[in-house]
């Protein structure tokens, strides 16, 4: 009740004709409210709506009693609350049934919003009439006004103090989280420098407009768009609130400073068209995690880490082209558990997923950065080593087998594994280095496994 208060007492500060505000942050903690805690807010909001309606009538010096200060009170906090707690609704269903993405989420909420803030704008203004606390001719002057103020409160507040309360409540009802990327608490080096900018430009937008008095010059606050796409796509999703937050109370504070009164319009549609563009913006982090996650589990295998089949074969493709054209050595280990059939069947799957693992990290231990390893099928693992020749594999391999016989699958079972290994020739392509290899691993294990065999001489190493 205190925030909601003290949040309506900074519209009032910014009002800049009756009834109207550059924007009204009361609206974004009453829709963050809703969202947050739910209908329990719904009362203290109601008696902050008759307090401030209390301050309303002394500040205009209107004439009511006190009931019907009292009833104005409830009508305004009625017309306030009603479109809002609908439009909460709707949003949490969509939001659960429509499983949105980030993005989808935005639009929606985009949407919703200005939707929601319209009504409020025209349940209020006439509820304002019908209490007397209006003129009905002030009503078309007033109502555009008021709900691009209202619109700019919800859209830039609302994430903000839904973000806040989510800290402090612990609800199930939204889980905010899930829409944003991984919590950043710190802004980047260069956060202050963007405000800087921010500042900057409404400073100078409004001087111009003051001192040439011409609309056209208020319309190069747009040009703020470009900070707040830098700061959106660079910051955290909370400091990208926060910075639309201070473009909003810096753009109110000049406006009502340098009497811009009648370009006000301007400043409230630019402050929605650029808060939008940044709210999407809070999307790009959540979608470049996204990204990294599907990356990693396209070219990753899950139980080894291990490159998967499809990203080893696009990665040695690649190599095979960059050794043909360097005159380059390249050569390919293929390997294969020995009976691990058996591994499965007496020391249970779970024995044989661990084995695995432990043959893909003593592997991984015997091979360079530069070079790949990946699983190509149940406990087959291939190895690309780009700037190596079959001499320079046979080692690795060698490696490989006696840290693999090292490691166990119960005491006293040691891990087989048998070696295929082949050069590429000038004129080979993968497949063909591919067939090779495979062939030497099928005579490695033909000459009684754990053991290496070279494709060029088909001779156990
Ligand atoms: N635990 C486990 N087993 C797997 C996995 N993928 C495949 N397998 C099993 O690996 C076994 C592979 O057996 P085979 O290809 O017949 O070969 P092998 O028993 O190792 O015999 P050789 O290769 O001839 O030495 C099969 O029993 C598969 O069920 C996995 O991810 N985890």
């Amino acid at each position: 009740m205190l925030l909601w208060i003290a949040v309506w007492v900074l519209a009032q500060l910014m009002e800049y004709t009756a009834h109207a505000s550059v924007w009204f942050p009361a609206s974004g903690l009453t829709y963050a409210a809703l969202l947050i805690i739910g209908s329990s807010a719904i009362l203290p909001i109601l008696l902050c709506a008759v307090i401030v309606t209390f301050v309303t009538c002394i500040q205009y010096g209107l004439p009511l009693d006190l009931p019907q200060v009292i009833q104005a009170g409830l009508l305004f906090g009625a017309a306030h609350i009603l479109p809002y707690w609908l439009s909460v609704q709707l949003f949490i269903w969509i939001a659960r049934i429509g499983r949105l993405s980030t993005p989808g989420l935005i639009i929606v909420y985009i949407i919703n919003t200005g939707v929601a803030s319209l009504c409020t704008t025209l349940l209020v203004i006439y509820s304002l009439v019908f209490s007397n606390m209006m003129q009905p001719s002030e009503i078309s002057q007033t109502w555009l006004a008021f709900w691009i103020g209202d619109y700019a409160g919800v859209l830039i507040l609302a994430p903000l103090f839904a973000a806040l309360l989510s800290q402090q409540i612990n609800n199930k009802r939204f889980l905010l989280k899930s829409y944003l990327s991984p919590n950043q608490t710190k802004p980047s080096e260069f956060y202050y420098c963007k405000l800087m900018l921010v500042t900057l430009l409404v400073i100078f937008t409004t001087i111009l407009n003051q001192s040439t008095q011409q609309q056209e010059s208020a319309f190069v606050i747009f040009l703020l768009v470009l900070p707040h796409m830098w700061i959106a796509c660079t910051e955290s999703a909370l400091f990208n609130m926060l910075s639309l937050t201070f473009s909003c109370m810096i753009i109110a504070l000049f406006v009502n400073v340098l009497g811009l009164n009648e370009y006000v319009l301007i400043y409230q549609f630019a402050i929605i068209i650029v808060a939008a563009n940044a709210l999407f913006g809070v999307a790009v982090p959540a979608l470049m995690a996204d990204n990294e996650k599907l990356q990693a589990i396209i070219t990753t295998d899950a139980l080894t880490q291990a490159a998967s089949r499809q990203h080893f074969m696009q990665q040695a493709e690649r190599a095979v082209n960059r050794s043909l054209t360097d005159n380059a050595p390249l050569s390919l280990i293929m390997f294969d558990m020995d009976n691990f059939k058996k591994v499965n069947d007496t020391f249970g799957h779970s024995a044989g997923d661990r084995a695995l693992q432990n043959v893909c990290r003593v592997a991984q231990l015997s091979l360079r950065p530069t070079d790949l390893l990946g699983r190509f099928g149940g406990d087959e693992f291939v190895a690309l080593l780009p700037e190596s020749t079959i001499k320079d594999a046979q080692h690795i391999a060698q490696r490989i087998l006696t840290s693999v016989n090292e490691a166990e699958i119960a005491p006293g079972h040691p891990i087989h594994c048998s070696f295929g290994i082949a050069q590429l020739r000038s004129d080979q392509n993968f497949t063909e280095l591919f067939n090779l290899a495979d062939a030497a691993l099928y005579k490695a294990k033909q000459k009684g496994r754990n053991t290496i065999v070279n494709a060029e001489h088909s001779n156990a190493a």
